[in-house]
């Protein structure tokens, strides 16, 4: 053991005089360090690879760089002694790397590197029109001669691969709108702000199992690249959110987005001029994308026959319709977006674009829309969001007053299990939200407690209402009946009453006739 120990210190004394040796060497003979450097290279384990933060001219930083750095943020922050901390454009959070002239060792595969940060100020005077920077920086992969195989096919690929997932995750999201330009076609655009909304699956007002069904179902999509691409299919998938207004369709977007770190896309179809502007529009989304259409039903003239049909209906669904209908219609006068071309769209060219995009149309009127639209396979989830029940209220009443059990609670349950009632879960946050600072929880519920009785009476009144027109339009039916009846009565009256004039007048003629006959024959 002592042998062996001596034999190290022995051999590393000797490399370090050679390293003397080759330094001074190096010094007084410069002519010659190609030739010592070919031949230092041949008994030097190692391979080196350099990574420049700029190609070429100074102009482009160099994407892999820039991954690298990214990459090594996650373990140098947590190994590296020294450490620099920058803030990158359209990142939300600080980026910290190793420090120059930091070195930290990685492992992959049961093979170690060595990473290395490295600054050179630079000497030569620049000539371009971009002034050089004072100093250049680059990265050094240390990695041993029999590990070339691993760390060219698969190690760089996962540095890569590693860096643009958390470059992704840290950057800042954002909610895009198109919005028409100023030029003379009105060609509409994307413009966008950073997306900030709160709203998660936790505070998502719903019942648990379907929340961590839709949570499922959205992981799964995510990590399917492999499958889509198996089976032939766009890695996209289509959501249609349907229920009352302010039962949390838009809210449960922004879920979406929030869980999944996605951009939303908000697409204002009632600006799009016709199928070709829409198509630019989409093969714009960035990919990691929610493409949202509010309203289907009352975004675009897609078929005049459901309109029609719209028309005919009766009651409050229609004045609803159509108050959103004029609302958008002011705007899609001359908007020729066809239901085919946005069909066209999400089935077909979208394949050619790649990468993972939802798009997620929401409705209050399910029943309204085109079947074409919403066939499985298009639209693959049909969501339904819909009034608040017991389920829901406790969730809410966790977020907005941080209460989970009160001696209210059964009366509350009572009151959210009586069917005559419909609240949404906004008007049951409404109610919850406290209306002045420091308003106890127990105020908020009882106020609550409130407007759901006053629901149920307003419920019973409709009910009653409805009951009462039901009737005054079957008496409407029956009096109309009995008219037309009573016209036909009379219609068959006066028909026999003509009949039997007609019948009389022929019989008098008859006699007439035969008098006369009898008077000649007299004669
Ligand atoms: N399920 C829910 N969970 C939590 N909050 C909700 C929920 N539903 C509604 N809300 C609250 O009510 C407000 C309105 O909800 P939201 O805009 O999501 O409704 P919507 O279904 O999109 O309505 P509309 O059909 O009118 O667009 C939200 O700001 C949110 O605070
Ligand atoms: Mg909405």
């Amino acid at each position: 053991m002592v042998t062996m120990g001596r034999r190290w210190a022995n051999t590393g004394s000797s490399l370090a005089t050679i390293m003397f040796l080759y330094t001074i060497f190096k010094q007084w003979f410069p002519h010659m360090e190609p030739f010592f450097q070919r031949l230092f290279s041949r008994f030097y384990p190692y391979i080196q690879i350099k990574f420049h933060e700029y190609n070429g001219e100074h102009f482009k930083r160099n994407e892999v760089y820039s991954m690298i750095q990214t990459y090594l943020s996650k373990d140098s922050s947590l190994r590296a002694k020294k450490l620099k901390a920058n803030t990158t454009k359209g990142s939300k959070s600080l980026v910290l790397s190793m420090d120059d002239r930091e070195e930290i060792t990685d492992e992959f595969q049961g093979v170690t590197v060595w990473w290395q940060s490295k600054k050179v100020r630079n000497t030569r005077p620049s000539f371009s029109f971009y002034p050089a920077a004072d100093e250049k920086k680059y990265y050094i992969l240390k990695f041993h001669r029999r590990d070339r195989e691993v760390i060219i096919e698969r190690y760089l690929e996962h540095v890569i691969m590693e860096g643009k997932m958390i470059k992704m995750k840290n950057r800042e999201r954002k909610l895009y709108s198109n919005t028409p330009g100023q030029n003379h076609r009105n060609q509409t655009k994307w413009s966008h702000v950073t997306f900030e909304h709160p709203a998660t699956f936790d505070t998502l007002a719903m019942e648990e199992k379907k929340k961590e069904e839709i949570k499922n179902d959205l992981v799964k999509f995510s990590k399917s690249k492999d499958y889509y691409k198996k089976i032939g299919k766009a890695w996209k998938r289509g959501y249609l959110l349907f229920g009352p207004p302010g039962t949390g369709k838009s809210t449960m977007i922004a879920a979406m987005a929030n869980f999944l770190e996605y951009d939303v896309y908000d697409l204002e179809l009632t600006t799009v001029m016709d199928n070709t502007q829409l198509r630019s529009l989409l093969i714009e989304t960035s990919t990691k994308s929610i493409i949202v259409i509010e309203d289907i039903d009352c975004s675009l003239n897609l078929t005049g026959q459901r309109k029609k049909k719209q028309e005919e209906e009766e009651g409050d669904e229609k004045k609803a319709v159509e108050k959103k209908m004029m609302k958008n219609q002011g705007e899609d006068k001359e908007s020729k977006v066809t239901l085919s071309g946005l069909l066209n769209f999400i089935d077909g060219l979208w394949s050619a674009c790649g990468g993972e995009r939802i798009i997620v149309f929401t409705t209050n009127f399910v029943d309204k829309l085109d079947p074409a639209l919403i066939r499985k396979g298009r639209m693959d989830k049909h969501i339904e969001m819909s009034y608040c029940g017991f389920k829901a209220f406790k969730v809410l009443a966790k977020n907005y007053l941080d209460v989970e059990e009160s001696e209210l609670y059964d009366e509350i349950k009572r009151l959210f299990e009586d069917e005559e009632i419909k609240m949404t879960p906004a008007d049951v946050g409404e109610n919850l939200l406290p209306k002045s600072e420091g308003e106890e929880g127990e105020t908020c519920m009882k106020r609550l407690i409130e407007a759901l009785k006053e629901e149920k009476e307003l419920a019973k009144k409709r009910v009653e209402k409805e009951v009462k027109q039901k009737k005054e339009e079957e008496e409407k039916e029956r009096r109309k009946e009995k008219k037309v009846e009573t016209e036909m009565e009379v219609k068959e009256e006066e028909k026999k009453r003509k009949k039997a004039k007609q019948a009389d007048i022929e019989a008098k003629e008859e006699k007439k006739k035969k008098i006369e006959e009898n008077g000649e024959e007299e004669h």
